[in-house]
């Protein structure tokens, strides 16, 4: 600990003597930071020069020629330089890692290596049998093992590394290993960008190794979160713990966010992130779901609490209860092709058009729906939805299944409105710097009667075959967790499949509270020959459309179950009066609209109004506890890292997006920032967030002495298989993409660097990035992870 100390002193660095760095008395008998005395808010608690860090340029291990990082030796450099196809920065860092560390003693960074644990339980380093045990989950592994990626695609190339770049011997599996170990579960990732202008580099992602920083836990509870981090490129005035002052220049700044007292641990957050992420990147779970009976137990509290009015009790009772919940950042992955099929079954089961119709029908609708901002671009019948804790049944899943449930008449009418909306709006946007993608929103105004019925009976079969996939249910996972040792491998992946199963329970019941709320509701249908003129109205549609649909279908579509069934047809016919009205824009169909990442989203007259205003509060209360963060890299899929860049396309999440904290600093942060001109980079830009893995990576950090804004990320950074091993090409992976450089690439602040992130263009997909953000085409059905 001395020796690593005095190192980083030596460097210019600063470590506060409160705190420990390597306590090992922590509940679990890891390691953590522990603060050994009184800590106050805003105290300086580390400071790392930038040089000490260990990291590599994106720009330097892909452009033969450019300078050598100061962390990199020329020959690593030229090695990395001369990958064609080229490295990830993922797999470029380990073998810098790799090739460092192999020199020992001559290392400059020997005693930082020596602080470094000899393993983790990420998933890298599980077996094949280990692995068998979250089957079912997001985690079910698909891919190859690490050890045949390393064989098949890494050896090679390092067998062909210069002389001199490994010591000899010191090339062997089993290095790689550790090294991408350690990369996988201590690097931070940065998003580069340009400093001129803030915006935001989507394409530049960079991985550092910042000693010291790198010793924090993580906590999932904002409440235990205690420190804030930054990377500050201009030279600045720091007032050290002792009140002395000293000035840094290129340095990662961590403070106390908060008063620690002595005997608390110093925590961090890499990221909101769910178990399976968690475990995926950094092998451990830290908020797993409680058994069943404890959840219970502490429900019956919660409202024994709130009914004694003491509220103290009752905050108590409710902190008991969402500790009982498990991780609110759980989510499970719901493929399309699941609901498709599920959608499929019932249609045909209910006659709701000619089976000859059902492919031509369904592909329009997938098209409607990639229009409309609901499915992947590319490829929607890949598209995956997010079923997370706060939104089990995500607007966008509904109006989804609401469309797919719509008959031919329905759902020509629906189109046609699409197209207007959508041609009114480019008309309205052009010019418009930004163009914002409506999402078409359905509401819940139709889902009443037979139509409601169907589409509840859709979302539970939907859940029953998700909860098929796990190794058993609810249940059987937290039997499993309470067989295992807590903390142990068994232990985690049954807590994984338990969250999976409670989030997959959730979804269940809505579809039954959907199921019954469509029934009450379909009693009161009212007129009967209104109705009928709207059927007409329906029928004798359009001469010329360009739905992809003819006219003789058309009027095929008319379900024979509602023509055959005259007293359910009322409440059908109540639903194509409502589609028809909303797809005119009448009064009757005011409710039945798009979602603009606006205000009006979610004017829904319906029962479940304050269910919806309930999960509103929880979204709006994530946003609030989502604070930056520096996660040392995480991640079930490179793609997420790497090619996901639509996230318009992801379904089922929030549109709280990136917002700064509502802490004070990152407030103070983003007053500097706008003080100094400067955006936000993509923390502006209105965009959803894609996956829960991508808001722990969206959050602004901090802001540099002189107003350099810089993003630092936590992101999931999950070898996928090929992508574990290389970035292909620029144009898939997202390095460089010359034609789309910003004009003002060359920015001056912060020097060369500023340059370079200012130089790097947006990335462009990967054989449909529009679907990686859905989940991603490329992610296999249930896979998020490192597949090996
Ligand atoms: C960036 S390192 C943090 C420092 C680490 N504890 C050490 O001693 O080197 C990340 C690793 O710390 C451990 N870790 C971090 N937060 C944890 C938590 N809340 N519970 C258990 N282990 C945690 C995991 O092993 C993870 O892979």
């Amino acid at each position: 600990m001395a020796a690593f100390v005095n190192w980083l002193k030596d460097r210019g660095g600063y470590v506060n003597p409160k705190i420990n760095l390597f306590n090992k008395t922590g509940s679990s008998g890891d390691r953590g930071v522990y603060a050994e005395q009184d800590i106050a808010e805003g105290e300086q608690l580390l400071l790392v020069p930038v040089p000490s860090t260990l990291h590599l340029d994106v720009e330097d291990i892909t452009k033969p020629g450019a300078t050598v990082p100061a962390t990199c030796t020329a020959a690593v450099s030229q090695f990395l330089q001369a990958q064609q196809p080229p490295f990830s920065p993922f797999i470029a860092t380990t073998v810098m890692l790799m090739a460092e560390s192999a020199k020992g003693e001559a290392s400059p960074f020997a005693p930082y290596f020596a602080t470094l644990p000899e393993a983790s339980d990420c998933l890298l380093n599980w077996s094949e049998q280990e692995r068998q045990l979250l089957a079912g989950t997001s985690l079910e592994s698909s891919g190859r093992s690490i050890q045949d990626i390393y064989e098949a695609d890494i050896a090679p190339k390092l067998a062909a590394a210069p002389q001199g770049m490994f010591p000899v011997g010191s090339i062997s599996f089993e290095a790689f290993r550790r090294a991408a170990d350690m990369v996988q579960t201590r690097a931070f990732h940065m998003k580069a960008d340009n400093w001129l202008t803030g915006a935001s580099q989507e394409a530049t992602d960079e991985l550092y190794l910042i000693p010291a920083i790198d010793m924090l836990n993580h906590s999932s509870r904002p409440q235990l979160r205690n420190t804030s981090l930054a990377l500050m490129r201009s030279e600045a005035e720091v007032t050290l713990g002792d009140g002395s002052k000293r000035r840094f220049k290129d340095f990662f700044s961590m403070k106390a966010e908060r008063d620690i007292p002595a005997g608390t641990q110093v925590l961090h957050t890499y990221g909101d992130l769910s178990d399976a992420q968690l475990l995926q990147t950094y092998g451990f779970i830290d908020t797993p779901p409680a058994l069943p009976g404890a959840a219970a137990a502490a429900a019956g509290k919660g409202s024994k609490a709130a009914k004694s009015k003491s509220a103290a009790a009752a905050a108590a009772a409710a902190a008991a209860a969402a500790e009982a919940a498990g991780n609110p950042h759980n989510y499970v992955v719901l493929p399309l092709a699941m609901l498709l099929d599920a959608a499929s079954k019932v249609a045909a089961a209910t006659h709701l058009w000619p089976a000859k119709k059902a492919k031509k029908l369904l592909a329009a609708k997938l098209s409607l729906l990639a229009s409309s901002g609901l499915l992947q671009q590319q490829q929607p019948q890949e598209s995956q939805l997010l079923i997370t804790a706060a939104a089990p049944l995500p607007d966008e899943l509904l109006t989804i299944v609401q469309v797919l449930l719509m008959t031919e008449g329905e759902f020509k009418q629906l189109q046609q409105a699409e197209q207007e909306q959508q041609q009114q709006q480019q008309q309205q946007q052009q010019g418009a710097q930004q163009q914002q993608q409506q999402r078409l929103d359905l509401g819940r105004d139709l889902l009443q009667g037979e139509f409601g019925e169907l589409v509840a009976t859709v979302l539970l079969q939907v859940a029953g075959d998700c909860l098929k996939r796990l190794p058993g249910n609810a249940a059987a996972a937290a039997a499993a967790m309470a067989a295992a040792a807590a903390g142990s491998r068994p232990w985690m992946a049954a807590a994984v499949a338990l969250g999976e199963a409670l989030l997959l329970q959730q979804l269940k019941r809505e579809g039954l509270m959907l199921m019954l709320a469509a029934q009450q509701g379909g009693d009161d249908d009212d007129d009967d020959s209104d109705d009928e003129d709207d059927e007409d109205e329906l029928s004798d549609d359009d001469e010329d459309d360009d739905s992809g649909l003819d006219g003789s279908e058309e009027e095929a579509a008319e379900p024979p179950a509602k023509k055959a069934k005259a007293g359910k047809q009322h409440s059908s016919k109540q639903h194509h009066k409502a589609a028809a009205a909303a797809a005119a824009g009448t009064e009757a169909g005011k409710h039945h609209k798009h979602s603009s990442h606006s205000k009006h989203k979610h004017e829904h007259k319906h029962k479940h109004g304050d269910k919806k205003k309930a999960a509103g509060a929880a979204e709006k209360k994530k946003k609030k506890d989502s604070r930056p963060h520096y996660g040392a890299m995480t991640g079930p899929s490179e793609e997420d890292v790497w090619q996901s860049d639509d996230s318009e396309n992801v379904v089922g999440y929030s549109e709280s997006e990136n917002e700064p904290a509502s802490d004070a600093p990152a407030a103070a942060a983003a007053a500097a920032a706008a003080a100094a001109g400067k955006k936000r980079g993509s923390s502006s830009s209105g965009k959803r967030q894609r996956h829960p893995a991508d808001a722990s990576g969206k959050h602004t950090y901090e802001v540099g002495a002189a107003g350099a804004v810089r993003e630092v990320h936590g992101h999931m950074l999950g070898p996928d298989e090929a992508d574990l091993i290389e970035s292909d090409d620029s144009d898939k992976v997202g390095y460089v993409d010359e034609e789309e450089q910003p004009a003002a690439a060359a920015a001056a602040d912060g020097g060369s660097k500023a340059a370079g992130s200012g130089g790097r263009g947006k990335r462009s997909s990967r054989g449909g990035a529009a679907a990686a953000a859905a989940g991603g085409s490329k992610r296999p059905k249930k896979g998020l992870g490192f597949k090996g």
